[in-house]
């Protein structure tokens, strides 16, 4: 079966796999689009020369359809967007900021732009601008977030446009995407879980971190520089804490945060790199092929929603 995500993607599931920067690899994105989703390239902060070998290289993993996410705060994002149009680059997500230059310049090559939003304001505003669908997506997810759950931002996020909505935020099994598309969305985007899948590049201790979080494994910390970010607790959050009672200024906190998600998923550096990773991390615990997860991601969906009615609605 379609619906207006699967045909705009061109893929078999209604899925994207979260665009997390130094993460979202051509080896993770090409096991995803294989697998029925569609697989994302993190541009993040990237330089040129490295986005371009993902790009070459992702053509030799996969003939499906594959995204990059530009991330509006890197300075890299000229010659990032110059790279997705040379390359045709299907589709494109932005995150962390206006995705107004990136539609401007890329929507008239045709390009499908599917906006990263976590308020009304800001989805009412790309759908102006000519997004053709929006992740909506809930605190609790990994890395830089907003301020609304997934639970309060999926139907108000659905009720104001017209263009379809991706729930992101929180959504690691069957049950999690039940849960979107009883909330409105029309498909989800998923990050933390395939963190932890085998074609994921990422070190193993960061992996490990993942699948050993609990409930309460992870913390907020920077919304006093306006750049809240998820992340798993350990000694560089102790001191982002720290620093933030201590009054250090925004320059000092951030000096200390440059490099360190690098230092975690390349290094494998848990303890003082920054392990970011959603509130769905605790719901995490195997490394499983992208398909399998897929699959399952699925299969457990069509499962709760059958069993549903019996237990709530008569
Ligand atoms: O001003 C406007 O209208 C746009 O404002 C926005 C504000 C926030 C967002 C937003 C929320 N979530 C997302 C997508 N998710 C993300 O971008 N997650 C990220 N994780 C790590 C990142 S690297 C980084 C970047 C800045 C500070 C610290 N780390 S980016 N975008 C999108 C737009």
């Amino acid at each position: 079966s379609e619906n207006r995500i699967t045909r705009l993607f061109g893929c078999r599931y209604p899925l994207v796999q979260g665009g997390m920067a130094w993460v979202a690899d051509a080896s993770l994105a090409a096991a995803v689009s294989n697998g029925g989703g569609l697989g994302l390239i993190a541009a993040a902060n990237m330089p040129p020369d490295l986005l371009e070998i993902q790009l070459q290289k992702v053509r030799t993993l996969t003939d499906r359809p594959f995204g990059v996410n530009i991330m509006l705060m890197s300075p890299t994002v000229d010659q990032v967007i110059d790279l997705v149009a040379k390359y045709r680059v299907p589709i494109v997500t932005t995150g962390a900021g206006s995705p107004g230059k990136v539609i401007e310049i890329l929507k008239p090559l045709g390009t499908i732009i599917v906006p990263v939003i976590a308020s009304v304001a800001q989805a009412k505003r790309v759908e102006k601008q000519g997004a053709d669908a929006v992740v909506a997506e809930g605190m609790e997810a990994g890395g830089h977030i907003g301020e609304l759950t997934t639970m309060v931002l999926i139907p108000q996020i659905a009720d104001s446009v017209e263009i379809p909505v991706i729930a992101a935020g929180g959504i690691a099994d069957g049950r999690g995407v039940a849960a979107a598309f009883a909330l409105g969305a029309e498909g989800v985007q998923v990050g933390t879980r395939f963190i932890c899948c085998e074609e994921s590049t990422v070190h193993r201790a960061y992996k490990e971190a993942v699948i050993n979080a609990r409930d309460r494994s992870n913390v907020v910390t920077g919304r006093f520089t306006g750049h809240p970010v998820r992340c798993l607790k350990n000694k560089l959050t102790a001191k982002f804490e720290e620093l933030e009672k201590g009054g250090a200024s925004v320059e000092e906190y951030e000096r200390l945060g440059a490099g360190k998600l690098r230092a975690a998923v390349v290094d494998g550096d848990v303890e003082w790199g920054s392990v970011m990773a959603g509130q769905s991390a605790a719901l995490v615990n195997a490394i499983l092929p992208a398909a399998d997860i897929i699959k399952e991601l699925f299969s457990g969906a069509e499962h709760v929603v059958d069993s549903l009615p019996g237990k709530i609605f008569r």
